[in-house]
């Protein structure tokens, strides 16, 4: 198996015929009650989840909030296990980075998943632990999806360019064993396009399809990198459903929604 996450990410996506991120933000107030009563009722709705829709899943990427305490990571921890038993990689969102010592401790998170997301705010001492497993994707957010992203994300440096034109470009530099990757969102469709201008070689994630309504011709167009890349739904894939037959209705949101991203690849 290649030693770099997006030569392994490549292989995935070429199996599956997807760039499909589904994302396992698995709210535990939104599981169906047949499952309640479970030991780890987390672990037990991603487990059908994962089963209906690995076919369809470029990778997984369960968001950390929603695994905080022993039983999440529990549940997290098996996850990861049966996605990758499934050979599919995971992405964790963990949206991390903090001063020396402390990063250092984040980073060890890379020891159980394929990939990790990482906020940029604290400059590349603080990311430097996650850019130096050269075999683990870290993918940087630049430009995000919420409403909010624009309040600082967007502003003019001196030099003339935007904040997240200046992630972007940070991010570059910082690719030096070509693990890198950028976190854009399809909310931002122009945003996504002129930041694939300027950085070409690196490739996307691009989450806010789906439930938060964007552009999913624009992900494709500009999230990939040669073919690489990947267009993340959560809510809309693994809660189209919340009755008993979830997991088909799950199976069935990936399916459509690979189909639909691939109308643009
Ligand atoms: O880093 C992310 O994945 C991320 C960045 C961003 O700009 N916007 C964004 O929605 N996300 C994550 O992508 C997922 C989107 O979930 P849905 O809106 O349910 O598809 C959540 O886990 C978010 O935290």
């Amino acid at each position: 198996m290649s030693e770099q996450f997006f030569d392994r990410l490549e292989d995935r996506i070429e199996r599956a015929d997807s760039v499909v991120s589904v994302g396992l933000d698995t709210d535990p107030k939104r599981i169906p009650e047949q499952l309640q009563d479970k030991d780890l009722p987390q672990w037990a709705f991603n487990r059908r989840i994962i089963d209906a829709t690995h076919e369809h899943a470029a990778c997984y990427k369960p968001n950390a909030a929603f695994y905080e305490g022993a039983d999440g990571w529990r549940s997290l921890r098996e996850t990861v296990a049966y996605a990758h038993g499934k050979d599919v990689p995971v992405l964790l969102d963990a949206k991390r980075a903090d001063i020396g010592n402390t990063t250092r401790q984040y980073a060890n998170l890379l020891d159980h998943v394929d990939a990790i997301t990482v906020n940029p705010y604290m400059g590349r001492d603080s990311l430097q632990p996650f850019l130096d497993r050269a075999d683990k994707g870290v993918f940087v957010l630049c430009r995000t999806s919420n409403p909010g992203g624009a309040d600082l994300q967007d502003l003019e440096l001196a030099s003339g360019e935007t904040v997240y034109e200046r992630v972007a470009a940070l991010a570059d530099l910082w690719n030096e064993h070509g693990n890198v990757g950028l976190v854009v969102g399809a909310t931002a469709p122009e945003e996504l396009e002129s930041i694939r201008e300027q950085v070409p070689d690196l490739p996307f994630l691009v989450p806010g399809v789906g439930a938060q309504g964007g552009d999913a011709e624009a992900a494709v167009e500009h999230g990939l990198a040669d073919g690489v890349g990947l267009v993340n739904s959560s809510r809309g894939i693994i809660f189209a459903s919340e009755g008993e037959n979830f997991d088909k209705a799950a199976g069935n949101a990936a399916r459509r929604l690979k189909r639909r991203l691939n109308e643009f690849r």
